[in-house]
């Protein structure tokens, strides 16, 4: 799976995150292409390289035409909420670059409404901001799209502080919406760059970020593949660039190294009914195993550890079922480098019916082992010892063994 890590150390804007994906390959013509796709003009988009510091990153502006200035234009000079949505809801782009990009909207729509006390349907855009907006917004859920992209994390977002001017006057740094973004269920990790005086977040790049960063911290698990600049347009005083590390996760089918994530939770105050449901509802969900362990806890009370193996990517999913379905109200996590081995099935014939082997290989380590519910339905089938059918299924494995090495000879 592609992941996405963006490196705030300069902040975020919809500007720099449109140029970091042309650093990463996006093409301009499939941006602009896709953009065409919404009943929207008045606006070119310009791609250049540009220098921050000694580091040479991809830069997009959105320039507005005579078009979009024009007292004329049959929008008007402001577009609210619902304008915006409209342009893209009535687009061919695809359902899911819309429902997307209409969620980034709605998110800075409800910090601004929050914000300057107005309804939401009282927030507007003027033109130049509801146009760069747009094209900032739908063109960062295209680039996702076209690169493949399927899960981003994203560091700490760094901004400045002190004040800037805007169409609005002066406004504090983090600006209001972005502190309102902020406070409002986001999982950003807010950090406060005491040497840059001006804004860094902005509130377009903040409501993307928001919306489509599943965490926010270190760098994820990955195999780096590339690594791209979008360079911002304000003079920080340091190198002002968003980074971004593309890269895949998950093994190939034959690794044989992986990461596993190991949550545990002790409790006490559960039925032994509840658990049962708990342990096979995690197994169903997608859990490699769980299991529970007998241990003594504070006040002497007999109770269980749960203990649950899962893939880094179902962390979230599995600690939300297990606050769910059981009383804890913490679950540890371990990251767990494992060496496994590599497994196939195999089926082979006995005298008794087709069996599957388990084939397990690691450099010279090899193992086989018949599964154990096919031995027990042909068991019942043919009315033998469970033994007996084990015993042909070893036969059958010696043999194939046998016949692979005369193979080789
Ligand atoms: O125009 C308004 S109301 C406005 C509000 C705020 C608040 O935080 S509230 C901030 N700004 C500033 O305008 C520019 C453009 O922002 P984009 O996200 O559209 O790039 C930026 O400096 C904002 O902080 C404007
Ligand atoms: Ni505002």
């Amino acid at each position: 799976m592609k992941i996405l890590y963006l490196d705030c150390f300069s902040g975020i804007s919809g500007d720099m995150l449109l140029g970091l994906l042309i650093d990463l390959g996006l093409k301009e013509s499939d941006l602009t292409g896709e953009l065409r796709k919404m009943n929207m003009g008045g606006y070119t988009v310009h791609f250049s390289k540009k220098r921050t510091g000694a580091i040479c990153g991809s830069d997009v502006t959105v320039m507005l035409t005579h078009e979009a200035h024009g007292k004329g234009h049959h929008h008007g000079l402001h577009r609210n909420l619902s304008d915006c949505c409209k342009i893209i809801h009535e687009s061919s782009l695809s359902e899911w670059v819309k429902t997307m990009s209409v969620r980034v909207f709605e998110e800075v729509a409800q910090a601004e409404a929050h914000v300057h006390g107005k309804s939401i349907d009282d927030v507007h855009f003027h033109e130049v901001g509801a146009v760069d907006s747009i094209v900032d917004i739908v063109g960062t859920f295209i680039g996702l799209e076209k690169l493949g992209i399927k899960k981003i994390h994203a560091s700490p977002l760094h901004d400045g502080h002190g004040f800037i001017t805007c169409a609005h006057g002066q406004m504090p740094v983090p600006v209001p919406a972005v502190a309102q973004m902020l406070a409002s269920g986001s999982r950003a990790i807010p950090y406060i760059q005491d040497d840059v005086a001006t804004e860094l977040v902005t509130p377009t790049g903040m409501a993307i970020v928001k919306t489509i960063a599943s965490k926010f911290g270190a760098v994820p698990m990955m195999n780096i593949q590339r690594i791209g600049y979008g360079t911002g347009k304000r003079s920080t005083g340091r190198i002002n660039a968003l980074r971004g590390i593309l890269g895949e996760q998950g093994q190939p089918e034959n690794s044989t190294q992986d990461e596993v994530v190991l949550l545990e939770a002790n409790i006490d105050d559960q039925t032994g009914e509840i658990l049962g449901y708990a342990m096979n509802h995690l197994l169903c969900q997608g859990a490699l195993d769980a299991y529970y362990t007998p241990i003594y806890m504070k006040k002497n009370r007999p109770a269980v550890k749960l203990s649950v193996l899962a893939k880094p990517e179902d962390e979230e999913k599995i600690t939300e079922i297990i606050f769910k379905e059981t009383t804890t109200l913490g679950v540890r996590v371990f990251h767990c480098p494992r060496y496994k081995m590599h497994r196939e099935f195999i089926q082979l014939a006995t005298p008794y019916g087709q069996i599957h082997v388990k084939h397990a290989i690691r450099n010279n380590v090899e193992k086989w082992a018949p599964e154990f519910d096919d031995c027990a339905f042909l068991a019942e089938e043919n009315q033998v010892p469970l033994t007996a059918v084990y015993d042909a299924a070893r036969q059958s494995i010696l043999q194939l063994q046998k016949n692979q090495t005369a193979d080789t000879m």
